[in-house]
C-alpha cells in the first residue's frame, strides 16, 4: 500500500469545548491508485488530508507513506519524508512575486539542486503540464486552471510518489475542472503517482477516481470501487451526493404549474431514481402495457459505470387514479425509488 491511514483520530481542543474532528478513519490506497475522499462541509476531509502528511497531527492513529511510519519519524527525517508527498490546495498558493518558471523552481532550490539541472527540470515540467510559453509570467497574469497548472508542475518537481488533492478543482469553473482532472489523471498514469483528492463533488470523483471513501461528521461511512458506490450506495449521503451529481431538477416551467395535491384530472410528477439494483428503463414501456397509463418523460439522467445502469428520470403519468398507483407500486416492487414531486 503507498498510503495507509490505521485510526486516525483528531480531536480540536478549544478552551473548554472539544470537537472531534475524525473519529477512528482507516483507508488504504494502493501504488498508482487514486482514492476520493468525499464529505459534506466540515465533514473532515480537509483535516484527513492535512493528516497524511501530518500539516496536522493526529491525536491518536498511524500514518505510513510507502510502509514507513510518518507519525513515529523525528522531525528532520519527517522532513525529508515529506518531499515525496505533494499537495495540491484549492487556492493554488503560489509566489506572486516569483514568476510562473520561479515559482516551479522553488522546491529545487530549497533542496539546493544545481542551477543548470534547476533549468531543465523546470522547463520539462512546463512542457509537461501545458505552459511552455508562460514561464516568464507572473502568477496574477495567469487563468485559475493555468494557475493550478504551476502548482501540479511545482508539486511535481521533487518528484513525489503520492500527491494530496484539497479541492483542487473547486475554484474552477467546469471546462477547466475537466482539464485539470484531466491533467492529474495524465501524471497519475504517467508516473504511477498516488493521489488522494477531496472534494464535495461527486463529478471529480466520477471523473478520475478508482476508489471513493464517504465521510460524515468524521466518521468513514462507505467505501468501495467508484462503480459499485454509484450503482449500489448503501448510505443516504452516498445517494445525495450521487444524486446530486445528476442536476434532476424539475424544469422551471413544470416548477410553476405543479401544486402538492391532485386537483381534478391532473396527473401525478414523479421522481424515478434506479440504481444496481433496480429494473432497466426499459420498464416504463413495460408499466404503459400493463396499466394502460402513458410515462411522458420529463428529463432523464441515465448513466452507466462499470456495465450498470444508474441515474434519475422525471416523468409525468397520465392515466386512471388506480392504474397510476398500481403503476407507481410496480416500479418500487421493481427496486426503483418512487417520489411523487406533485400534480400537473
Ligand atoms: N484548527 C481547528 N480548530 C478547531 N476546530 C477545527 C479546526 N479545524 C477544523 N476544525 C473543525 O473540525 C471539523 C472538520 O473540519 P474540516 O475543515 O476538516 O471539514 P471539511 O470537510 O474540510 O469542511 P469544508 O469542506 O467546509 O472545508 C469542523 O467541525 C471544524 O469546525
Amino acid at each position: 500500500m503507498m498510503i495507509e491511514l490505521k485510526n486516525i483520530t483528531k480531536t480540536f481542543y478549544k478552551n473548554t469545548s472539544q470537537v472531534s474532528a475524525l473519529s477512528n478513519i482507516s483507508l488504504v490506497v494502493p501504488k498508482g491508485k487514486i482514492l476520493g475522499v468525499i464529505g459534506a462541509s466540515g465533514a473532515g476531509k480537509s483535516t484527513l488530508i492535512r493528516c497524511v502528511n501530518l500539516l496536522e497531527r493526529p491525536t491518536s492513529g498511524e500514518v505510513f507513506i510507502g510502509g514507513r511510519n510518518l507519525t513515529s519519524l523525528k522531525p528532520a527525517a519527517l522532513a525529508k519524508a515529506r518531499r515525496e508527498i505533494g499537495m495540491i490546495f484549492q487556492h493554488f498558493n503560489l509566489l506572486s512575486s516569483r514568476t510562473v518558471a520561479g515559482n516551479v523552481a522553488f522546491p529545487l532550490e530549497l533542496s539546493n539542486t544545481p542551477g543548470d539541472e534547476i533549468k531543465k527540470r523546470v522547463a520539462e515540467l512546463l512542457e509537461l503540464v501545458g505552459l511552455g510559453d508562460k514561464a516568464n509570467e507572473y502568477p496574477g497574469n495567469l487563468s485559475g486552471g493555468q494557475k493550478q497548472r504551476v502548482a501540479i508542475a511545482r508539486t511535481l518537481a521533487t518528484n513525489p510518489k503520492v500527491l494530496l488533492c484539497d479541492e483542487a478543482t473547486s475554484a474552477l469553473d467546469p471546462a477547466t475542472t475537466r482539464s485539470i482532472l484531466n491533467l492529474l489523471k495524465d501524471i497519475n498514469k504517467r508516473f504511477q503517482i498516488t493521489i488522494l483528492l477531496i472534494t464535495h463533488e461527486m463529478n471529480v470523483v466520477k471523473a478520475i477516481c478508482d476508489e471513493v471513501a464517504v465521510i460524515s461528521e468524521g466518521r468513514l461511512i462507505e467505501r468501495g470501487p467508484v462503480s459499485d458506490v454509484f450503482a449500489y450506495p448503501e448510505t443516504t449521503i452516498a445517494k445525495q451526493f450521487i444524486a446530486s451529481s445528476l442536476h434532476a431538477a424539475l424544469p422551471a416551467e413544470y416548477e410553476q404549474r405543479v401544486s402538492p395535491t391532485p386537483q381534478g384530472q391532473n396527473h401525478p410528477v414523479v421522481k424515478l431514481e434506479f440504481n444496481g439494483h433496480s429494473a432497466g428503463a426499459g420498464i416504463l414501456s413495460e408499466a404503459s402495457r400493463m396499466f394502460n397509463v402513458d410515462n411522458n418523460i420529463i428529463s432523464a439522467q441515465m448513466d452507466y459505470t462499470g456495465g450498470v445502469k444508474y441515474g434519475v428520470m422525471l416523468i409525468e403519468v397520465a392515466g386512471g387514479e388506480n392504474d397510476t398507483k398500481a403503476s407507481l407500486n410496480y416500479y418500487r416492487s421493481k427496486h426503483i425509488d418512487v417520489e411523487v414531486l406533485g400534480y400537473v
